[in-house]
C-alpha cells in the first residue's frame, strides 16, 4: 500500500457544509459521510486536527444578529462551534475513533480547555484533536482559526472542506463564468481579494509557510484522494 502524503494535517470543515440540505443546524447523513471520511484518513496513520465552524447554527453577520453588539454575536459564533465540535466528536466515537474537544473558550464542565501540549499529546497519541470556540476572540473566524492551529501543531498542511471545488477566479455561486485555479499564491489570492477565505487566514498561513488545499466536502473520497497526494482542488502556496 502507499504512504500517505502527510504526516500531520488540519482540516477545517465549513459549519454551513454540515447543513446538507437542510436550513440550519446539523444533517445526520451530512455528519455521517463526513466522519466516515475522516476516520479512513485517521486510520491510515495520518495525525489529525479538525477546526469546525459554526455557520450552520449561528453567524455574528447574520441578517439574525442585526442591531446585536458585534463582539457579542461572534461570542454566540464561537459557541455553535462548540455545539458541532461535540456533535462531530461523538459521531467519530460512534464509528470508533478516539476524539478529544479543546475549546478557546473556558467551559470546563462541557470540554476540556485547549492546551497546546496536550494537544500535540493527543495526536501523537493518534487521536483527532477538535479544536471548539475558534480562536476564541471576537472580529476572527473559524477560517482564522484554523491557520492559527495549524501553525502551532505544525501541521504540513491546512486542508479547507468546503462546498466549492477548490479557489475560483470570482465566486463560482454567483459568477458562473468563474474558472477554478490549480494553484495560487497567497499574494494573489489577498490581492484578487478571493472570499474563500478571509484575508486574516491567508495572511497567516502565507507568514507561517502553511500551504492550504481548499476542496470539496461533497465529493465522495476527495480527503483521501488529497491526503495520498492526488490531485485535488486548489493549492494556495507562498
Ligand atoms: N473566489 C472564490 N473561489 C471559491 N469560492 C468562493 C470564492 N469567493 C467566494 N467563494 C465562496 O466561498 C465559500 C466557501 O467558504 P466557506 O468558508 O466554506 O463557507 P462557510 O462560510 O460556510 O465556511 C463557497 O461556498 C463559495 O461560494
Ligand atoms: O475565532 C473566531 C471564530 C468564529 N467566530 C464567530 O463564529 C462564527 C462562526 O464561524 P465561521 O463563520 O467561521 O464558521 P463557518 O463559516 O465555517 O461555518 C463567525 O461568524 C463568528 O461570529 C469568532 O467570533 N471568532
Amino acid at each position: 500500500m502507499t504512504k500517505p502524503a502527510y504526516k500531520r494535517v488540519l482540516l477545517k470543515l465549513s459549519g454551513e457544509a454540515l447543513m446538507g440540505d437542510d436550513a440550519y443546524g446539523i444533517n445526520r447523513s451530512t455528519i455521517e459521510r463526513m466522519v466516515a471520511d475522516v476516520a479512513e484518513v485517521s486510520r491510515m496513520g495520518v495525525e489529525l486536527a479538525i477546526v469546525i465552524g459554526g455557520g450552520n447554527i449561528f453567524r455574528g453577520v447574520a441578517p439574525g444578529a442585526q442591531g446585536m453588539d458585534r463582539a457579542t454575536a461572534d461570542y454566540m459564533g464561537m459557541l455553535a462551534t462548540v455545539m458541532n465540535s461535540l456533535a462531530l466528536g461523538d459521531a467519530m466515537r460512534q464509528v470508533g475513533i478516539t476524539a478529544r474537544v479543546m475549546s478557546a473558550i473556558a467551559i470546563e464542565q462541557v470540554v476540556e480547555p485547549y492546551v497546546r501540549p496536550k494537544a500535540l499529546q493527543y495526536l501523537e497519541e493518534g487521536k483527532v484533536v477538535i479544536f471548539a470556540a475558534g480562536t476564541g476572540n471576537p472580529f476572527f473566524t473559524t477560517d482564522t482559526a484554523a491557520a492559527l492551529r495549524g501553525s502551532e501543531i505544525g501541521a504540513e498542511l491546512v486542508l479547507k472542506a468546503t462546498k466549492v471545488d477548490g479557489v475560483y477566479t470570482a465566486d463560482p455561486k454567483k459568477d458562473p463564468t468563474a474558472t477554478r485555479y490549480s494553484t495560487i499564491s497567497f499574494d494573489e489570492a489577498i490581492a484578487r481579494h478571493l472570499q474563500v477565505m478571509d484575508a486574516t487566514a491567508f495572511a497567516l498561513c502565507r507568514d507561517q509557510k502553511l500551504p492550504i488545499k481548499v476542496f470539496s466536502i461533497v465529493k465522495p473520497g476527495a480527503l483521501k484522494n488529497l491526503i495520498m497526494g492526488g490531485d485535488e482542488g486548489t493549492l494556495v502556496h507562498v
